[in-house]
């Protein structure tokens, strides 16, 4: 994992990197970019004894990077993960330091959106009136043709034109959109938020090489737009693995 050594001194970000600086993406919206560090996170599961899962991990992801969390399965990347966004812990307990954009005062839920590894979408739904539906909560309060202008952007953005009127469709169930294409529609449903860091959970599992190759261009072209994306891999092809920025291993 980035920076967990014993011993490894956190890095600082760059000023330039630090909270206030904007970019502006390939749709033309402003990206406040924002660095993520991480210091001594220390994730335990209480008990008689506690079970010490990570320790003193230290990290930094930049905007304009993907940072991927690697090791083996059970090495902790999604606690890691977890631990930075502060969800899912599930009883487990977190120390250490997380620092958003250089200030402490900043709270991750409020600058970063989570495409989880599961789908979770309503399967009779077309790809349009989902987004519609996300948009129409995201966006409360913006004008119904600013959505629709925000959706576009989004679906262009993100190569999902093509399946527009799809049905999403569930798995094994209802023939639907492809497995990039849900991954896909998962990150555009939090670009209405339009979030500094972007957490994703094993964004390729269940991929083949063409759609994981397809998404992880998608995200360097997010990267690229001034976001800061973290995600967990298990096994990268070596392209894939060519294609990150930042890799860390246990
Ligand atoms: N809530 C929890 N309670 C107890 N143990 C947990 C909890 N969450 C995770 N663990 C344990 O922490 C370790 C790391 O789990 P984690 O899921 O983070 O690994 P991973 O690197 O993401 O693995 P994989 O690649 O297989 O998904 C595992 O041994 C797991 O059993």
């Amino acid at each position: 994992m980035p920076g967990s050594e014993e011993g490894t001194p956190l890095l600082s970000a760059p000023a330039s990197s630090q909270r206030g600086s904007y970019a502006t993406n390939s749709s033309g919206e402003d990206v406040v970019q924002m660095t993520l560090a991480w210091h001594g996170i220390r994730v335990t599961k209480p008990g008689p004894v506690d079970r010490v899962i990570l320790d003193n991990i230290n990290g930094l992801a930049e905007p304009k990077q993907v940072v991927a969390l690697m090791g083996a399965s059970g090495a902790g990347k999604t606690t890691l993960l977890n631990a930075l966004m502060g969800r899912n812990l599930n009883g487990l307990e977190v120390t250490g330091e997380t620092i958003i954009g250089g200030s402490s005062e900043l709270k991750i839920g409020d600058v970063s959106g989570y495409v989880q590894q599961e789908e979770l979408f309503l399967p009779t739904l077309t790809v349009y009136e989902h987004l519609m539906i996300q948009g129409g909560i995201r966006l409360a309060g913006l004008k119904k043709s600013d959505i629709k202008q925000r959706i576009s952007e989004i679906m262009d953005e993100l190569g999902l034109f093509k399946c527009r009127d799809s049905i999403i469709g569930l798995s094994g169930i209802k023939k639907g959109i492809s497995g990039g294409e849900a991954k896909r529609l998962m990150v555009a449903s939090i670009l209405l938020d339009n979030p500094s860091i972007i957490f994703l959970d094993e964004p390729t599992t269940g991929l083949d090489s063409h759609m994981a190759q397809y998404l992880m261009n998608t995200l360097k072209r997010l990267a690229a737009g001034g976001r800061t994306i973290v995600c967990t891999i298990h096994q990268p092809s070596s392209r894939i693995f060519n294609m990150l920025d930042v890799v860390g291993r246990n």
